[in-house]
């Protein structure tokens, strides 16, 4: 890295991707020059290299669920933590090169998530099409721009459209018109930032065994705080057919008393547990904070216990 420490930030490229106009939207902005990856390993693996200071990938949307390419990467990679968070209302046009109408369209590309998200519209309109998913939405609509393309029409956001020279053949095509996707900005481990008062935990819980109840042995550890939960999904362990980790958001900080303790709890039962990152919510919605589990609670009674003891 000449000249010292990597500042751009990286992110799900190219240019024109859902994830691009997340970043645009970041605060603090992101500094200038972000660097686009084609995929969201090779845009964790440049922060792990250093080669870039932090970057931003997709991580849940509201209508498809979990990007499993993200969270995978994030529990079994080298340690990387998430710093930040962006939600972004994503819609969809169907896109082509100019002269193109929609009965010419015999073969769509797209992300997987955008395809999954237009598919009723796609058995609508195009029943006889083919869609072959690929790397972004952005990717996409670049290829379909090259004259000769095997492929007649992208599914991306107006913005790679136009940039690659497009034409839309429909747009609001989204079979949800409110889907949201999450984006978290992820970096080298970091010392935490400060609780704001709404921020969220991102964590990977690994069982000792399977067991009945072993994940409601988990979720007490939140329930028994008043932690809410605002994700949980199961990722195979990769280690044997039926073995599962839960992903799991959390509300709160690891500086919040409530959310460490059910972290101390969990780090006594589970055989392993993954800490990435305690983060300002996107949303900045403060937690529902139910009596007796404020950091005052937690002082207060851990007080009493001392003076029980001396
Ligand atoms: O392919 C993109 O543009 C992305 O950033 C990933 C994605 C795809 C579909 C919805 C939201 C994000």
């Amino acid at each position: 890295m000449p000249g010292g420490e990597a500042t751009a930030y990286g992110y799900f490229g190219p240019v024109g991707t859902f994830t691009h106009q997340a970043l645009l939207t970041l605060d603090p902005p992101a500094p200038a020059d972000p660097v686009p990856y084609a995929t969201v390993g090779q845009a964790l693996q440049a922060v792990r290299d250093g080669e870039v200071a932090a970057a931003l990938v997709p991580i849940e949307n509201s209508v498809e669920g979990g990007v499993t390419a993200t969270l995978d990467n994030l529990a079994y990679g080298d340690p990387l933590v998430i710093t930040g968070e962006v939600l972004l209302p994503v819609q969809f046009g169907l896109y082509a090169r100019p002269g193109t109408s929609l009965a010419d369209v015999r073969l769509v590309t797209t992300h997987p998530h955008a395809e999954a998200q237009c598919r009723r519209w796609l058995a609508d309109h195009l029943p006889e099409a083919e869609v072959v998913v690929g790397g972004s939405t952005a990717a996409a609509a670049a290829e379909v721009a090259h004259e000769g393309s095997r492929f007649d029409a992208a599914i991306c956001a107006a913005v790679a459209g136009d940039l690659y020279g497009l034409e839309a053949l429909a747009s609001g095509i989204a079979d949800n018109p409110d889907a949201v996707t999450r984006f978290v900005l992820v970096s080298r481990p970091v010392p935490v930032g400060q609780p704001t008062g709404a921020d969220k935990t991102t964590l990977v819980l690994f069982m000792r065994e399977n067991h009945p109840g072993a994940l409601l042995e988990i979720l007490e550890q939140f329930a028994s705080r008043g932690v809410d939960l605002c994700r949980i999904e199961s990722r195979p362990t990769r280690r044997t057919l039926g073995d599962y980790c839960f992903s799991i958001d959390a509300e709160g900080h690891v500086g919040d008393a409530r959310l460490a303790e059910a972290m101390m709890g969990l780090y006594r039962t589970c055989a392993e547990v993954v800490f990435l990152g305690s983060y300002p919510r996107a949303d900045h919605l403060a937690p529902d904070v139910r009596p007796g589990t404020a950091n005052d609670d937690y002082a207060a009674a851990s007080s009493w216990l001392e003076r029980l003891r001396g």
